[in-house]
């Protein structure tokens, strides 16, 4: 290898994307995968897989980092492009073929990043993973556009050979397991789905672009399989985006009956349109709302409903873990998830009176958001619902189920890519027993869940922060209400209104962003009292020694501008934690999920542009109430002079 440095010769992009991404995911907390697709770049599973695994890497890195000094002795070399460019070079293809300047800088340490790389652990997981399953290419026929026979027919046309079907499980999967060009083969579950051998190239087939083929792999086919909604009826899709599922269930009924899909995040709100569009679901009915919040009044007719809630995704092969992205605890983020999980279950199962069949769903394999989440809703549904054993509805042609140590049993269906050669996930399915009549559940989610918190309303009001958000934010806006006509009803002059709509405005600022505790808060108050006290027992004392009323005003004004400025600071204050408190959280969510991350950072800046408002506000109060000061301050100094000159 020559030493000589060839700077006319650039990085291969492959690299170069590959290192942003992976800074991005771990500095600013990016999706993985957004990036990549923002990207567009030709070599999507090339960045795909050398991202993660430079990702899954990086404390192996940083070690042989340090060990060989490179960062240090060769300080021009970008770090994200090091990391990505060792990981090729020891964990992946084993050689850097470019003549670059960077990638040539790492080629004159390749020996002694070997030797070192000896002493890590990261080889085996690596290459580990690497041997994983493959999972086959899965196509689901939109049978809106085509028939599975006319599908089956063009395929053949194209070259490809239909094997036999298979009829067990077992003899399926062996199959799937040889699967190589040019066979393929239909699904055992689900007619729709045509299988291919792993990396068949589809993005580029006429039949994607058309919308008539939908590249889904076959676990998340599964919650609408199951779910089997008969033509003419209706389905509501509480966590629709980016509308995999919403699509099929449509090309289930045949465009006849309505899906309600809800989607809260606006952005991907936008794709679950366009893959309406792509796939002409036109029975799709698109709600860009929170699903938490759908009036049950307006949905009585559905019969059908699908829980699909955001989740750690850990079931996605290849997927790397959250924490490896992040460096935060999983259990924290997993009881976030779970907590969410349990409460847009109950609302679907205690507040559609006609729903018949209820599917939870998730694409992990983490029992906390899984069988936990069911024996959850079971302590609360009695004999309303029962749990339909997933082994009977597939025909005893399954092999993986929930575990038998939680209440709920094998009911549930798990899949497992090492054996069902797909991605990971979890389906419950609830079918109604409309003999019993549903029984009263105060629970998050539950049908008495709102008269809970309207009770709490009139008792506590301050409790609202952390019951329901939107009940909390209508309690904010009447107190706010009650505030402004108190407001109105004081503006008299007696120098008490900026005092109290500071005070009001800090304490709701500090309720929103929960960052104090509350004995911090009392102590706080009191302090505050205390201050009040001896400023106005300092206040009486000058007043008793200067009767002048000049000197009293000038005294109140100092006073009053002393306290605005110090509640305005204090509002300031709160606000910047509240941001920082909020985005911690958001890091908490599913990182792939990047587009609920930003909708929740913009919500945050509308707070924030509510706060500046508010503080605004505070502002204009103080200035109103000093003018007003002034005009009738100046009416007994003027007396007092005319008396001076009198005398
Ligand atoms: C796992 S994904 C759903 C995938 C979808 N079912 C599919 O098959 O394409 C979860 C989705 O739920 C959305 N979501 C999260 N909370 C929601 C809520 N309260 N109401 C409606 N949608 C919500 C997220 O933005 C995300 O798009």
């Amino acid at each position: 290898m020559s030493n000589e440095f060839v700077h006319s010769v650039t990085v291969p992009r492959i690299y170069k994307f590959t290192a942003d991404i992976v800074r991005r995911v771990r500095e600013d907390g990016a999706s993985l995968k957004t990036l990549i697709y923002e990207r567009k770049h030709p070599n999507v599973a090339g960045i795909y897989g050398l991202s993660v695994n430079t990702l899954r890497a990086l404390p192996q890195l940083d070690r042989l980092l340090d060990k060989t000094q490179i960062l240090t002795e060769q300080p021009r070399l970008n770090p994200w492009l090091a990391k990505v460019l060792i990981t090729e070079l020891l964990w992946r293809k084993g050689c850097l073929k470019s003549r670059s300047k960077p990638v040539l800088t790492v080629l004159a340490y390749e020996n002694r990043l070997r030797e070192e790389s000896k002493s890590l652990d990261c080889t085996e997981t690596l290459v580990v993973h690497k041997a994983k399953v493959q999972k086959p290419r899965y196509v689901r026929v939109n049978t809106l556009l085509l028939s599975v026979e006319k599908a089956i027919c063009l395929f053949q046309e194209d070259g490809w050979q239909l094997l036999p079907k298979s009829t067990t499980y077992s003899s399926y999967l062996q199959s799937l397991s040889q699967l190589s060009k040019p066979h393929f083969i239909q699904d055992l579950h689900i007619p729709e789905m045509l299988v291919f051998p792993p990396l068949t190239p589809f993005h580029g087939h006429s039949g994607y672009k058309s919308g008539e083929l939908i590249l889904q792999d076959k676990a998340s086919c599964l919650p609408v399989h199951l779910l089997d909604p008969v033509s003419g009826s209706v389905v509501l899709d509480m966590c629709a985006a980016p509308g995999m599922k919403a699509t099929h269930a449509a090309a289930k009924l045949q465009n006849y009956g309505k899906v309600y899909a809800v989607e809260i995040d606006a952005k991907r709100f936008e794709t679950l349109l366009s893959q309406m569009k792509k796939t002409h679901s036109l029975c799709v009915e698109p709600l860009n709302q929170d699903a938490l919040t759908l009036d049950p009044k307006k949905y009585l007719h559905v019969e059908y409903i699908l829980v699909d809630p955001t989740c750690s995704g850990s079931g996605i092969v290849d997927r790397p873990k959250q924490s490896d992205m992040d460096g935060k605890p999983e259990s924290k983020r997993l009881q976030n998830l779970q907590s969410f999980q349990v409460y847009l279950l109950r609302y679907a199962l205690f507040n559609f009176p006609n729903a018949k069949r209820i599917i939870y769903s998730t694409c992990s394999l983490h029992p906390e958001e899984n069988e936990e989440v069911i024996d959850e809703v079971l302590a609360d549904i009695g004999n309303a619902y029962h749990l339909v054993p997933v082994r009977q509805l597939l025909k005893n042609n399954w092999t993986n189920f929930s575990s038998k140590k939680y209440n709920c049993g094998d009911t549930c269906l798990y899949s497992k890519p090492d054996d069902d050669f797909c991605n990971g996930f979890f389906v419950a399915v609830f079918e109604r027993n409309f003999d019993v009549t549903l029984p009263k559940c105060k629970h998050k989610g539950g049908n008495e869940y709102r008269n809970v918190i309207r009770a709490n309303l009139n008792v506590k009001k301050d409790d609202m922060a952390i019951t329901d958000p939107y009940e909390r934010e209508k309690c904010v806006k009447k107190k706010k209400k009650k505030k402004k006509k108190e407001e109105i009803s004081t503006t008299d002059g007696q120098g008490k209104i900026s005092t109290d709509i500071v005070k009001f405005v800090v304490s709701e600022i500090e309720n929103k962003g929960k960052v104090k505790t509350k004995e911090a808060k009392c102590s706080e108050k009191e302090v505050e009292k205390m201050d009040v006290r001896s400023n106005l027992s300092n206040l009486n004392h000058k007043l008793a020694l200067n009767k002048s009323k000049d000197i009293q005003k000038r005294i109140l004004d100092e006073m009053e501008a002393k306290k605005s400025r110090k509640q305005r600071l204090k509002c300031e204050n709160a606000l910047e934690v509240e941001i920082d408190n909020d985005t911690l959280d958001a890091n908490y969510g599913e990182k792939e999920q990047n587009e609920e991350i930003e909708t929740k950072l913009s919500k945050i800046k509308k707070r924030k542009k509510k706060a500046t408002k508010e503080i605004v506000k505070i502002d204009k109060i103080y200035f109103q109430k000093k003018k007003q000061q002034e005009e009738i301050a100046i009416v007994p100094s003027k007396k007092r002079k005319r008396n001076e000159e009198n005398s």
